[in-house]
């Protein structure tokens, strides 16, 4: 058998379309056959001027003599019967029904549809196929191609392997499929047309277009999951986890949206400025003063200018006494950093019954204190020894990072201490409370270059209390032994940096970041591989999203009581389609009859009709008796009238 042409030259006119190398051998080849293919000149020389096959194994014909002759009517170049040299037509005989020179007055025509695609009639009259078709041999003869739709199905077939060569939703292939799946997928005859372009039907609402034209039709509508990939399976498997969110990711968001939309009934007052729906988050009965010499309460609040939600910070008995002073939470707002918890606002009050100040910050939910992640009643890391070492470069690093903007924006943190650093996600901190002590404790006397480099000697305090698990090996009589034992645990560089911290010999932010560089690169290069690895999640719900809407589609049209009584809703033409296009997705059954569950199956159907492919797809009635040959792409027209129908009628 003479091998296929197939190049990226565009001789892949030729290469078969995917269903033919899918059902293998015995499928019939699209390839023309010997006797027409003799008389057929060969379409490449019409369109590169030469065929690289020519003697190679193309079937067609390349000699440039016939088609100047117009050997088989020459039709392929233009020069047929008919060509530019032809005498011009004059009829023999004057026509019959010449239209009348009145019909310039006819008023112009108007489509009643708009823009909706015009219906195909044969697509629109379901044909009853007896069921002697079950035979699916039939089906797995694809029809025949002539040149040109070979042409483009190479062209088409050539374009799809960009993006969805592995066939990932291949049914026929897919471990969960059954017979009866098989076999309808088997009459599937793969030929995918150049006009599927499918978010260029301006009407459907779920799909505006942001641009009306493309010049290729893209198929944007095929699952193509993008790295990294979590396991590692061959191309016809697919697990649920595939589709969706991974459980843990899934959980943790849920966890933290459930607690943000928490409310409680309190003897709090019921809304402070624009901010209400209070909520405690501080639930330990302690209160310290540590931090900033009063005691300080922090509550979620929704506000009600832009809905968000907010965390207030009450300083509980401060009175302001310089206006001034609260000024500087100006320059505060402008500071942004990923490793900061970013300040808002600032007001006093005396809704608590005393003089407060409220400082708004960006709310964080489910976060914790690294003491009380490290030193808490649950620690992050009971089980280990001691903190891996990496855990506390990613600590020093967020932390610099923060410093850096600070520092960088001519301010003082002031506030580095475990209670005020807060672990949001894993690993992932955030210099919580900055800007309080700069309106609370202006200290003249103190000059910034002090209070920067007090930050640092703070840093070095909070890393070593982590390193030795104690608050208490900070302490002065306490730091021999304690540095003992981090050289003991650690490496000599994370011994080196935490005493430069702790005895005051890092004097600026740039310096520190030039000793600490390869673990920001090491930080850096984690948390791109943990961006990609959320890219992927969100990549996965993207298609979810997509689905979802074709599901509430399918649902908003089929079996609407108020049409329960009009046969010609769903028990005919289109609707009734759609209603056995509904079964065929979600209630199939297996041989035996046992109802198939089995979600790559729906997924698979679902993209299918979002692309408007051309699959052949066999819909077969509740009773057995008929069956029904229908394409995705006919489905997809059908569904999206009866939708515009609806959305006639009804109230978005
Ligand atoms: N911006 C925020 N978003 C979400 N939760 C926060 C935010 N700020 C603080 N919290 C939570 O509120 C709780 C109390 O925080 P706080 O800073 O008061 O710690 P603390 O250990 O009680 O300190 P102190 O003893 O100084 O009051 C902590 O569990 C913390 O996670």
């Amino acid at each position: 058998m003479a091998e296929r042409p197939s190049t990226a030259s565009g001789d892949r006119a030729r290469t078969p379309p995917p269903s033919d190398r899918r059902l293998g051998a015995h499928a019939s080849s699209p390839r023309p056959r010997t006797k027409d293919s003799n008389n057929t000149v060969c379409r490449n020389l019409t369109i590169y001027g030469y065929c690289r096959y020519d003697g190679k194994g193309c079937a067609f014909n390349h000699d440039p003599q016939s088609q100047k002759t117009g050997l088989n009517g020459g039709n392929s170049l233009g020069r047929g019967k008919f060509n530019v040299d032809s005498p011009s037509f004059t009829p023999s005989t004057p026509p019959k029904n010449i239209i009348s020179p009145k019909a310039v007055d006819a008023a112009p025509f108007t489509p009643r549809a708009g823009t909706a695609p015009p219906p195909m009639i044969g697509a629109l009259t379901p044909t009853p196929v007896q069921p002697q078709f079950q035979d699916t041999t039939n089906f797995l003869m694809p029809q025949p191609m002539d040149q040109q739709q070979s042409y483009h199905a190479g062209l088409q077939h050539g374009f799809d392997n960009m993006g969805h060569g592995d066939n990932v939703f291949s049914p026929t292939k897919s471990p969960l499929c059954t017979n009866a799946m098989k076999n309808a997928a088997a009459m599937a005859s793969y030929e995918y047309t150049s006009q599927v372009n499918p978010y260029a039907q301006g009407q459907d609402i779920f799909y505006q277009p942001t641009q009306s034209t493309y010049t290729i039709p893209l198929n944007y509508l095929n699952y193509a999951p993008i790295a990294p990939y979590t396991q590692k399976l061959l191309t016809f498997q697919k697990n649920i986890h595939s589709f969706f969110l991974s459980d843990n990711l899934r959980e943790e968001l849920q966890r933290k949206s459930e607690a943000a939309r928490q409310v409680l009934h309190s003897s709090l007052p019921s809304s402070l400025n624009e901010y209400h729906s209070l909520v405690p988050l501080d639930m330990s009965p302690q209160k310290s003063t540590q931090t900033f010499g009063y005691s300080s309460w922090v509550y979620k609040a929704f506000s009600t200018e832009d809905a968000h939600i907010y965390a207030l910070r009450r300083i509980e008995g401060f009175r302001l006494s310089n206006e001034n002073d609260i000024r500087v939470v100006q320059r505060w707002k402008k500071v942004t950093s990923a490793n900061i918890v970013t300040i808002h606002n600032a007001w006093t009050t005396t809704k608590f019954g005393d003089s407060s100040i409220v400082f708004v910050y960006d709310y964080h939910p489910l976060s914790k204190t690294l003491m009380e992640a490290h030193f808490g009643p649950n620690p992050i890391f009971a089980g280990s020894r001691h903190v891996p070492e990496n855990v506390i470069w990613s600590y020093i690093v967020q932390l610099a990072s923060a410093l850096k903007t600070i520092h960088g924006t001519g301010l003082a943190a002031r506030v580095l201490d475990l209670s005020k650093v807060l672990l949001t996600s894993k690993m992932r901190i955030r210099l919580n409370c900055v800007g309080i002590l700069d309106v609370i404790a202006s200290d003249p006397a103190k000059n910034l270059t002090d209070n920067q480099l007090e930050d640092f000697r703070k840093l070095g305090e909070m890393m070593l209390a982590i390193a030795c698990n104690s608050p208490l090996a900070v302490t002065p009589q306490n730091f021999t032994k304690s540095m003992d034992y981090v050289g003991k645990q650690y490496s000599s560089g994370l011994r080196e940096v935490i005493q430069s911290l702790y005895q005051g010999h890092v004097k600026n932010i740039d310096e520190f970041s030039k000793v600490i560089a390869p673990h920001i690169l090491q930080n850096f290069n984690a948390s791109l591989h943990s961006e990609d690895a959320l890219e992927s999640e969100l990549h996965k719900e993207l298609e979810n999203g997509r689905l979802f809407r074709l599901v509430s589609k399918l649902g908003f049209i089929n079996e609407r009581p108020e049409f329960d009584h009009d046969p010609r809703w769903s028990e005919t033409g289109d609707r009734y389609l759609i209603k056995l296009f509904r079964d065929f997705v979600f209630h199939s059954v297996d041989e035996a009859g046992h109802p198939v569950v089995d979600i790559a199956h729906v997924v698979t159907c679902l993209n299918k009709l979002d692309a408007g492919i051309d699959e052949k797809i066999m819909l077969v009635s509740r009773d057995s008796l008929n069956c029904f040959v229908t394409s995705y792409k006919d489905m997809k027209r059908n569904i999206e009238n009866a939708f515009q129908d609806l959305l006639k009628n009804g109230r978005r």
